[in-house]
């Protein structure tokens, strides 16, 4: 089985693929997010791993968009991860990193050790890369720069970087959520690691053009009276006009045959359009200290 993911290796995408699947299937790194996305819409791999949510920076908007607007898949499968951001320095400038005059990483990790760059470095650049683990790539390879890396431990290792500071992430709290794709609504496969925390439904939804007052308050309460827990509601831009937003639901159950299917027919009752994301096993990495208790 071939499993693709945000790379290079060591990216914290790649751990939750060796979480999950364990290491005897085939590891694929792809470089962007559309890119991974793209290879099993065509069939290249079996599965994508992409990140879909962290908790201190919210929604990984690229990932939504492309399956929203590019590629349709179903998410088969979540795991949440607990992330855990550390600096680190080409081993040649071990003694001296607190001179670097770069800070590399993605987005989203720049953005869950704001206040740490803004103590630790305040005016030193940062620069986005397309992963964690692109920008530890990147630092090993450019001995000669005076540039520090945010990623994970195995990166550290992977590309034989120093870890000069560890926890740098703002919060205690920083976990991320990954989504596994598959062009048909089902994931045929058990973890060999780990078992699921519950199930979920995910639904595309989708206002009346007819911009009616009270719209948004008839989709909740379709899910409210129905008592169908709803963890996360998110509203994207549908890219075709200022103020034509479409809206992510969660809710916390596999897709039934009543409560689910009568929540959609009465929302599209009401002029709504409701598209089916996937209906999935979430599953949750422990963090080591949560793993000893
Ligand atoms: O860059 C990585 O290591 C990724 O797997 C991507 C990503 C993200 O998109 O949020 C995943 C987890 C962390 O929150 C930081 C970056």
């Amino acid at each position: 089985m071939r499993i693709g993911f945000l790379g290079p290796r060591a990216t914290f995408t790649h751990l939750a693929v060796q979480a999950f699947f364990g290491e005897e299937v085939e590891q694929v790194a792809y470089k962007t997010i559309p890119q991974c996305i793209d290879a099993v819409a065509a069939g290249e791999i079996d599965f994508a791993v992409v990140p879909t949510e962290n908790a201190l920076e919210g929604s990984v908007n690229l990932t939504f968009d492309y399956l929203i607007h590019e590629q349709p898949l179903y998410i088969v499968g979540e795991i949440v991860s607990p992330i855990e951001q550390h600096l680190m320095v080409h081993p040649s400038r071990k003694n001296e990193w607190e001179n670097i005059t770069r800070v590399y990483s993605h987005s989203h990790a720049i953005a869950q050790c704001h206040k740490f760059l803004h103590h630790k470095f305040n005016g030193v650049p940062y620069d986005y890369a397309s992963s964690t683990g692109a920008a530890a790539q990147y630092v090993s390879q450019h001995p000669e720069e005076p540039v520090a890396a945010i990623a994970n431990a195995l990166a550290a290792k992977e590309y034989g970087l120093e870890i000069v500071m560890t926890n740098i992430h703002d919060y205690h709290y920083n976990h991320t959520r990954f989504a596994i794709l598959h062009p048909a609504n089902q994931l045929e496969y058990k973890s060999p690691n780990l078992k699921p925390d519950k199930g979920k439904t995910t639904l595309m939804i989708t206002l009346p053009s007819d911009d009616q007052s009270g719209a948004l308050h008839q989709v909740l309460s379709a899910f409210t009276w129905r008592k169908l827990n709803m963890s996360k509601i998110e509203s994207r831009p549908m890219k075709t006009g200022l103020g034509n937003y479409f809206f992510i639901i969660d809710i916390d159950m596999l897709l039934d045959n009543v409560l689910i299917p009568g929540a959609k027919a009465e929302l599209e009752a009401l002029g709504c359009t409701v598209k089916l994301l996937g209906s999935y096993e979430a599953y949750s990495i422990k963090q080591n200290k949560e793993k000893e208790s």
